[in-house]
């Protein structure tokens, strides 16, 4: 009991903390991002398509830092998608590779993520994954599992569609006999029947089938931003469920460019990056998005 009553304190304290962080120093609670770019960096500079990525991991622990100094509790990269099991042989082969080698560093003693207390997750349909990458992942998420000062969340084999799916099968697997309870009563045409606005079907939907709980992305909140690097302003299937009320931000910053080296660090509490002729980015807002001033990252 007095276990219970401490963790509901410590969780309204973290949660308090976090609206503190969020509405009076502007601090995101969820970063998300899209690290694109790797392979036109890569060719920008004349070099192999693999070390585009190569320096986008560095790129990815120099945003961890940032992250980490600005208190952000999670971050979420998108880092291989199911579409991209498409290209070639070859790359697929190079960059499960690289994601294999260097999940092994991640979870070094000596690594940002031990001395940052990051508890890393991969979400995604892991099954898809090569054994020796899927064991490596299985292996960073337990090594990592008493970490609790931040998460991160490595999307690889994800999409959002196939979370989606995947989600409604099991939570309609969960509840099956009351969909048939609701179906015999005549409550219901086909599987459920759904009435209302359309935040009130959404809602309802919820409390019938839980698909929340059966996301990849249950472990953690909504993000309040997604950052796309290199100019795109589309979401290639990422996060399409949690993004329904978070803002979208798509700097002309190629992913591996962004770099603690290049970063002039921080100005007050933003982000800064450098952008890709070396200059640093502005507030390059675009029309038609929402975006983000009062998060105070400066570009
Ligand atoms: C362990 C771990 C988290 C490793 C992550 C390594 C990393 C940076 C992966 C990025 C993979 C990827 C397909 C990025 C998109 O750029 P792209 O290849 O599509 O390049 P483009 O947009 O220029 O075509």
């Amino acid at each position: 009991m007095e276990k219970a009553v401490g963790s509901m304190v410590s969780q309204i304290f973290e949660n308090l903390v976090c609206l503190i962080r969020k509405f009076i120093f502007c601090i995101p609670n969820h970063i998300a991002f899209i690290m694109d770019g790797n392979r036109r960096y890569a060719k920008k500079r004349g070099l192999m398509e693999g070390v585009g990525h190569k320096v986008g991991f560095l790129a990815l622990m120099s945003m961890l830092r940032c992250c980490h100094e600005l208190g952000v509790r999670y971050v979420t990269v998108y880092a291989f998608s199911i579409d991209n099991f498409k290209r070639s042989p070859k790359e697929v082969q190079s960059l499960m590779e690289l994601m294999q080698e260097k999940i092994d560093d991640l979870i070094k003693e000596e690594s940002i993520v031990n001395r940052f207390g990051l508890r890393i997750y991969f979400i995604g349909n892991l099954k898809l994954l090569s054994e020796p990458v899927r064991l490596a992942a299985e292996k960073a998420m337990l090594a990592t599992a008493k970490n609790s000062k931040a998460v991160l969340c490595i999307c690889v084999a994800y999409t959002s569609t196939n979370e989606i799916v995947n989600a409604v099968k099991e939570s309609i697997e969960e509840k099956w006999d009351e969909f048939c309870v609701l179906n015999a009563s005549g409550a219901g045409y086909g599987l459920i029947k759904l009435g209302g606005s359309e935040g009130d079907e959404r809602e309802q939907l919820i409390k019938l089938i839980d698909i929340e709980k059966h996301m990849y992305m249950a472990v953690a909140p909504e993000p309040d931003i997604i950052i796309r690097t290199s100019g795109e302003i589309h979401l290639s299937n990422f996060l399409l469920w949690q993004s329904a009320v978070c803002y979208l931000y798509s700097p002309s910053v190629l992913w591996p460019e962004i770099s603690s080296q290049n970063r002039k660090d921080f100005v007050g509490r933003g982000l800064h990056v450098i952008d890709s002729d070396g200059t640093p980015t502005k507030h390059a807002f675009r029309d038609g998005i929402r975006l983000v001033d009062f998060l105070t990252i400066t570009w």
